[in-house]
């Protein structure tokens, strides 16, 4: 009977937020080499066409999921279930899964998403809810709250609040940034996270996510988006459509690519139209090099170009480039980007 085969204590599930590059994927990749994280299957959800966090995330790989490109908010409730529902069978047959994580896009509002975890029954009968993470750029974070109204939201609803990449932020931003994230959540005591290194309490936490704790605000959301939410998006199945004035798009090179040149060309991009640039990600094969180099922009920052350890196994070797343009045209950086490689293989 199937009522024999159900799981017995639900599993909890995490939510991992934080805006784009916060540092969602760092944070991953240093707790899930923590011994209490064993048994932990991870989901990522992609703003863009084109997914590259499976390949970035190097700890237990075989047990991340994506889920299919598209921003969550749009239609994560089809997909956040059916995934789970995949999940909680292969937990029935017999996998260890002590604990879910599941990172959002960087994009994503939160609030639909803690909708489908908190209501649907077909979640509820395996998982709860354990709590939301939210990671908070130092370098960015103000700016960002400023100018995103989901960075808002997804500060708003954690139950923990992180702060990436305080060695970028000098005492005083520092300072103004915690002073924002206590009005706006003032629930949340700020842990800082330089690279990650947050105490696994920090992300796993205790107990249920209540969303009579978060303020008056936060309730007032969850029921918007109750009505609205669902309703507003069912005509718009373009999952990139997250806002009209942004747009998500990954770039692929068969070649390998020149470093140098690539360097300064993506440089130029986000010196004169950082502000346009959320995010670039990539995923590298460079000329001279076996291994794969992988690229974080966000906005005017750039960080470390980092050597991974290999090419993911049945991964074709070819350069990835994930853009986040808001304001942008897409011409505007592909055509740049294919005049740049053109040049520099004719020379
Ligand atoms: N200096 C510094 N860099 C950091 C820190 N944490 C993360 N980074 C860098 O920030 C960049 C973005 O980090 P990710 O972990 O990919 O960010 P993310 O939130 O997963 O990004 P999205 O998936 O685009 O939303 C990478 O180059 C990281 O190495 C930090 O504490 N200090």
């Amino acid at each position: 009977m199937a009522t024999s085969m159900a799981i017995e204590s639900p599993i909890p599930v995490t939510v991992l937020t934080g805006f784009l590059g916060a540092g969602k994927t760092t944070l991953l990749n240093h707790l899930l080499r923590q011994p209490e994280m064993a048994a932990t299957a991870v989901m990522i959800n992609e703003f863009g066409e084109i997914g590259l966090d499976h390949l970035l995330v190097e700890a237990l790989e075989e047990d991340a999921i994506l889920l299919q490109a598209g921003c969550l908010c749009c239609t994560i409730r089809g997909d956040l279930s059916a995934a789970l529902q995949r999940l909680a069978a292969r937990v029935e047959a017999g996998q260890e899964v002590r604990r879910v994580v599941l990172e959002t896009t960087g994009l994503a509002d939160p609030v639909p998403i803690l909708q489908t975890l908190l209501a649907d029954p077909a979640i509820g009968r395996h998982f709860t809810l354990a709590g939301v993470v939210t990671l908070v750029d130092a370098a960015n974070g103000l700016a960002t709250l400023d100018s995103q109204s989901e960075a808002v939201r997804q500060v708003a609803v954690a139950d923990r609040l992180l702060v990436s990449k305080p060695d970028l932020a000098d005492a005083a931003m520092l300072e103004a940034l915690l002073a924002r994230l206590a009005q706006l959540n003032p629930g949340a005591v700020p842990v800082l996270a330089a690279n990650g290194a947050a105490p696994v309490e920090a992300l796993l936490g205790e107990g249920r996510f209540d969303p009579a704790d978060h303020g008056e605000a936060v309730r007032g959301w969850l029921d918007a988006s109750a009505w609205n939410g669902h309703h507003h998006h069912h005509h718009h199945h373009d999952p990139n459509r997250h806002d009209a004035s942004i747009e998500a798009f990954c770039l692929t090179f068969d070649r390998p690519l020149p470093w140098q040149g690539l360097a300064t060309w993506l440089e130029m991009l986000t010196a004169t139209r950082g502000a346009s640039v959320l995010r670039v990600k990539g995923i590298l094969d460079l000329e001279g090099q076996e291994k794969p180099v992988a690229i974080h922009g966000v906005q005017h920052v750039w960080h470390s170009p980092t050597l991974l350890s290999g090419w993911p196994e049945g991964e074709p070797r070819r350069s990835r480039i994930v853009f986040i343009l808001r304001d942008l045209p897409r011409a505007v950086v592909e055509d740049g980007l294919a005049a740049f490689v053109q040049a520099a293989r004719a020379s």
